[in-house]
């Protein structure tokens, strides 16, 4: 797993290293890899180093510090450098005398200028020739989008930028991001990765990110959130042993649709089907277009019939009324772990007597959406998506995945996995019984239930991606949007891509 910490985090432990080594020394070394990465950039972007002209935009504090010692070492290799003060005052002053030692230019941003914009004619300029820009506006001590003159700046931008820590504008914890900001091509990061660059907005503007060693490693308390790698997932993604038979790998249980809403039951236990071996059940009123479109299910008309099973997916489509509410209360009693989706939820949240009918030490997984969130919380989401899911997992004692663009993973001993979807194309009805159907399988597997909802999560956002580029198979050729049945398709070309990662 990806460990991302916070500001706070970070700091707490910038400061023990300190006490070892001497502050200058690491910002020369986090500046340094700044200037290796740019260079690189560089070379991508113009085919060489030097005689190319790079732009530092420079804020007030250590991060255009960062910028400016970058600048001196890439004056060193022969770039033209010129740094833009926003904050001519405030600007480092180490970092600046290192830049102009090595014959780096420094400019006010604010200047004499040839239109009203405020911006000085020799900033234009600097911004304008620049073949790459190096963003030091603004790094953990973030506050808000980027203030008029940066964003003026930036606005003029429209070469490749590196983002020293994070993109300038957006906010270092949520990932928020509410006005003008950069949209970086590549972050230089720390340490490790912070809370903006894997969360909504923050994780597209901080384009690819490198994370930097530069002594922290050891100081670092147990990481805020966890991404999970692809590889792991495939090395751990259930697959049936020589020993194994139908019911050795777990059977699944689906509870969704209804007479009304038959997709639901089709999309969430084909997802089921797609996702492991073992056997899946369904329960419910859509059993005869359940079984005519995968044969293989056992299907039968109500959750008392259903027979053994290790885990429940239930709610997409069962409906708010007694019988939804009846076969929401049978799989809560069941004993089994449960996938709680949809309606599930939202009945829930109408009558809270149904908690009682849950066994508190069985596993129990919830996988809102914003406005299911809000029914079972009484409150909107706010910006910070991760405290939200943290406090509802704990205070339902349940794993909770709050489903959007990044979806985030909460366990109630507060752990948080982010899923980070980099596209948007499962935006579409059904999508989310697929999930559904992935994660009861996982959850039948046997794999535990934070791990289940993380792995499915990533599964199905792949899922789509491959859905999506069809036949190419390339990220970055144009994808064409896709319903729930190609997302349900795709499925075993994600687990089949996972798979393949583990073994590279
Ligand atoms: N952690 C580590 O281990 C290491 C950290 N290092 C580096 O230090 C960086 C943190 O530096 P930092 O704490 O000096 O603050 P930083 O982010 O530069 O902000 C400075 C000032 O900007 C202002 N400001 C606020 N919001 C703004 C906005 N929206 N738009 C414009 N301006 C805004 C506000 O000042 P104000 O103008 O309000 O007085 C704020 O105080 C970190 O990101 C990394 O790059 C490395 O050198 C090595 C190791
Ligand atoms: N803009 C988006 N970008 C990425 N993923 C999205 C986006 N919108 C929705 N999703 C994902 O699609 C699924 C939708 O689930 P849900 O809202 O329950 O839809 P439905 O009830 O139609 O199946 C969730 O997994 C969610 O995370
Ligand atoms: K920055």
């Amino acid at each position: 797993m990806l460990g991302v910490w916070t500001p706070d985090q970070i700091r707490a432990a910038e400061q023990q290293l300190f006490a070892r080594t001497p502050e200058p020394v690491v910002m020369r070394r986090a500046a340094h890899a700044v200037a290796v990465h740019t260079a690189r950039v560089l070379t991508e972007v113009t085919d060489g180093v030097a005689g190319r002209r790079v732009a530092l935009l420079v804020g007030a504090g250590n991060n255009g510090g960062d910028a400016l010692w970058a600048g001196a070492f890439l004056r060193r290799r022969g770039v033209g450098v010129t740094a833009v003060l926003l904050a001519p005052e405030k600007a480092h002053a180490a970092g600046l005398a290192a830049l102009r030692r090595a014959g780096g230019r420094a400019v006010p941003a604010e200047g004499a200028s040839a239109d009203t914009s405020g911006i000085g004619a020799e900033a234009a300029d600097a911004v304008e020739r620049a073949d790459v820009v190096i963003d030091g506006i603004v790094g953990l001590s973030a506050r808000g989008s980027l203030r008029p003159t940066a964003a003026e700046l930036v606005r003029r931008v429209s070469v490749p930028v590196v983002a020293v820590d994070l993109p300038s504008g957006v906010d270092p914890v949520t990932g928020a991001v509410d006005g003008p900001v950069v949209q970086a091509d590549l972050t230089v990061t720390f340490g490790g990765r912070k809370p903006c660059h894997v969360l909504g907005a923050g994780a597209v503007c901080s384009g690819e990110v490198e994370v930097v060693d530069i002594g922290l490693d050891d100081h670092l308390p147990a990481p805020e959130l966890r991404v999970l790698r692809p590889a792991e997932i495939g090395a751990d993604w259930p697959v049936p042993g020589p020993s194994d038979d139908k019911y050795s790998q777990g059977v699944v249980g689906v509870a969704a649709g209804s007479a009304t809403y038959p997709g639901a039951a089709v999309l969430a236990s084909g997802a089921a089907v797609q996702a492991t071996a073992g056997m899946v059940r369904y329960a419910g009123p859509a059993a005869d277009v359940v079984r005519s479109r995968w044969p293989e299910v056992v299907a039968t008309g109500s959750v008392g019939d259903a027979g053994r099973v290790q885990a429940w997916a239930v709610g997409p489509g069962i409906g708010l009324g007694a019988s939804g509410r009846d076969v929401l209360q049978h799989v809560l009693e069941s004993g089994r772990p449960v996938c709680a989706d949809a309606d599930s939820i939202t009945l829930l949240a109408n009558d809270p007597t149904l908690w009682d009918a849950r066994d508190p030490d069985v596993p129990l997984v919830l996988t809102p959406h914003a406005g299911e969130f809000a029914r079972l919380t009484g409150q909107e989401l706010g910006p910070d998506r991760v405290a939200a899911a943290r406090e509802v997992a704990a205070r339902f004692d349940a794993v909770v995945l709050l489903k959007g663009n990044t979806t985030i993973i909460a366990a109630p001993d507060g752990r948080v996995l982010v899923n980070d979807a980099q596209h948007a194309w499962l935006a579409t009805a059904g999508s989310g019984d697929v999930l559904t159907g992935l994660i009861g399988a996982l959850l039948a597997s046997g794999v535990e239930p934070w791990l289940a909802c993380g792995y499915a999560a990533h599964v199905h956002s792949l899922a789509a991606d491959l859905a999506a580029h069809g036949e190419t198979d390339d990220p970055t050729e144009p994808g064409a949007p896709i319903g729930a049945s190609a997302l349900l398709e795709a499925v075993p070309l994600a687990i089949r891509k996972i798979r393949r990662a583990a073994l590279a």
